[in-house]
C-alpha cells in the first residue's frame, strides 16, 4: 500500500515536471464535468479559473473540488498531514471564480469547454470567446457525442481547436482522449498531448467520429441494456450485479446512468438519433426520456433509475 502511494505521489510530481506552454487554463462550466478538469489542472500547478452561469454553481464547484481535493491528499500523503494540508491550500488558492467567460479568457492559455451538450450552444460560447481570446489560446471541447469539427466551425482557429474528452469521475478515471480534426496542427496537438500528461493522463488519440473510441462502444452498450429492461427481461438491479460480478465492470449500466447524468445522456443519443437516423444501436429509449421529463437526472437531483440519499 504504501509502495502504491509513493509511486502515485512520483508520477504526480513528475507530470508536473513536463515541460510545458500552457499555464493558464479556464474551464467553461462548472458542473460534473467542468470541476473535475478544473481540480486535476489546479491540482497539477496550474492557474484555473472556471467559469458557470451564477454565482452559486461556482460556489458549488469550489466546494465539490475542495472535498475531491481532501480524498486526493488522503490517498497521497497518507501519513503527513501537514503535507495534505500545504497540497489542498496549494491546489485551492490557484483556483480563481468566474460568471463572466469573456473577461476570463483573457489571459488563458487553453480553454476547455464542459457545458450543456448542445451543439447550437457550445457553438455560440466559442464565436463569443473566438473575438476576445488571446491568438494563441487553443480551444477544447469536453464534448462526449458533438463532432469538434462543427463545434470548431464556429470559431476562426481550426488550427488551435481539439477536442478533449475526460472521464467521469475526472481526479480517478485516468483516460484522456484526444482528437485532432483536420486542421488541428501539429504544435496545438503536441500542446495538448503534453498538457494532458501535465494533468496525470493517459491519452489516446482518436480521429473525429461519432463517440470517439469509449463513447461508441459503451452508448450502444448502455441503450442496449434499457431496451433490455424495457422489454422485462430483468430488472435493473439485476442487469447491473450481472454486468459488475459477470463482465467486471466497477458499475452497472443503470449506476452508470445515473452517475453520468440522465439528461446528459439524452442529448447524447437524440443528437445520434437526428444523425443517423439509420442506426438502430442509436435509437433513444423512452424510459429515458420519461425520467428527464420528471427531473429525475440520476445522482446529481437525487434520483434517475435508482433512488440517492441528497448530501
Ligand atoms: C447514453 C449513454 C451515456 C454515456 C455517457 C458517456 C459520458 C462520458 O462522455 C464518458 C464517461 O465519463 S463514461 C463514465 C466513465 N466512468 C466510469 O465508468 C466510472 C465507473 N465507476 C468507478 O470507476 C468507481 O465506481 C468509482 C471510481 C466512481 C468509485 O469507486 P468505488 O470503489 O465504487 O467507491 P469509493 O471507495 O468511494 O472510491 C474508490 C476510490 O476512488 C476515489 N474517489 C472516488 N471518487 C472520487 C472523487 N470524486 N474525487 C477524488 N477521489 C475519488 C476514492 O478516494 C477511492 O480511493 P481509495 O484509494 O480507494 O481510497
Ligand atoms: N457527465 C459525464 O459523465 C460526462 C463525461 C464526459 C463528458 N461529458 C460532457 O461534458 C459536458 C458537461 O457535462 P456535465 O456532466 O459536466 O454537465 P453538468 O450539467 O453537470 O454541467 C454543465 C454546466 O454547464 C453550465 N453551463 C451551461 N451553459 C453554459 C454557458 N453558456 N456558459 C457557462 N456555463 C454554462 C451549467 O450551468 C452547468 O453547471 C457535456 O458536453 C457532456 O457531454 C460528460
Amino acid at each position: 500500500m504504501r509502495l502504491a502511494h509513493a509511486t502515485l505521489s512520483r508520477k504526480l510530481s513528475s507530470s508536473a515536471c513536463i515541460n510545458q506552454s500552457i499555464k493558464n487554463v479556464v474551464v467553461i462550466g462548472g458542473g460534473l464535468m467542468g470541476s473535475g478538469i478544473a481540480q486535476v489542472a489546479a491540482q497539477s500547478g496550474q492557474n484555473v479559473t472556471i467559469v458557470d452561469l451564477d454565482r452559486k454553481v461556482v460556489e458549488k464547484a469550489q466546494n465539490a473540488i475542495n472535498t475531491s481535493l481532501q480524498r486526493v491528499a488522503k490517498k497521497l500523503f497518507k501519513d503527513d498531514l501537514a503535507k495534505a494540508d500545504k497540497f489542498l491550500t496549494n491546489s485551492m488558492s490557484r483556483l480563481m471564480l468566474s460568471t463572466n467567460p469573456e473577461e476570463a479568457v483573457g489571459q488563458s492559455d487553453l480553454v476547455v469547454e464542459a457545458i450543456v451538450e448542445k451543439l447550437r450552444i457550445k457553438q455560440n460560447l466559442f464565436k463569443t470567446l473566438d473575438t476576445v481570446a488571446p491568438t494563441h489560446t487553443i480551444f477544447a471541447s469536453n464534448t462526449s457525442s458533438l463532432p469538434i469539427g462543427e463545434i470548431a466551425e464556429a470559431t476562426q482557429r481550426k488550427d488551435r481547436f481539439v477536442g478533449l474528452h475526460f472521464f467521469n469521475p475526472v481526479p480517478v478515471m485516468k483516460l484522456l482522449e484526444v482528437i485532432r480534426i483536420p486542421e488541428t496542427s501539429d504544435d496545438t496537438y503536441n500542446r495538448v498531448m503534453d498538457w494532458g500528461k501535465s494533468v496525470g493522463k493517459q491519452t489516446v488519440t482518436c480521429k473525429d467520429t461519432p463517440g470517439f473510441i469509449v463513447n461508441r462502444l459503451l452508448v450502444p452498450y448502455m441503450m442496449e441494456s434499457v431496451r433490455l429492461l424495457e422489454r422485462g427481461d430483468a430488472t435493473a438491479r439485476d442487469i447491473d450485479t450481472a454486468m459488475k460480478l459477470g463482465a467486471g465492470y466497477p458499475m452497472g449500466p443503470f449506476e452508470l446512468l445515473d452517475y453520468v447524468g440522465l439528461d446528459t445522456s439524452k442529448f447524447i443519443i437524440e443528437g445520434w438519433a437526428e444523425k443517423f437516423p439509420e442506426n438502430p444501436l442509436f435509437k433513444p429509449v423512452p424510459t429515458l426520456n420519461r425520467l428527464v421529463e420528471e427531473g429525475k437526472l440520476g445522482m446529481k437531483t437525487g434520483e434517475g433509475f435508482y433512488k440517492y440519499q441528497k448530501k
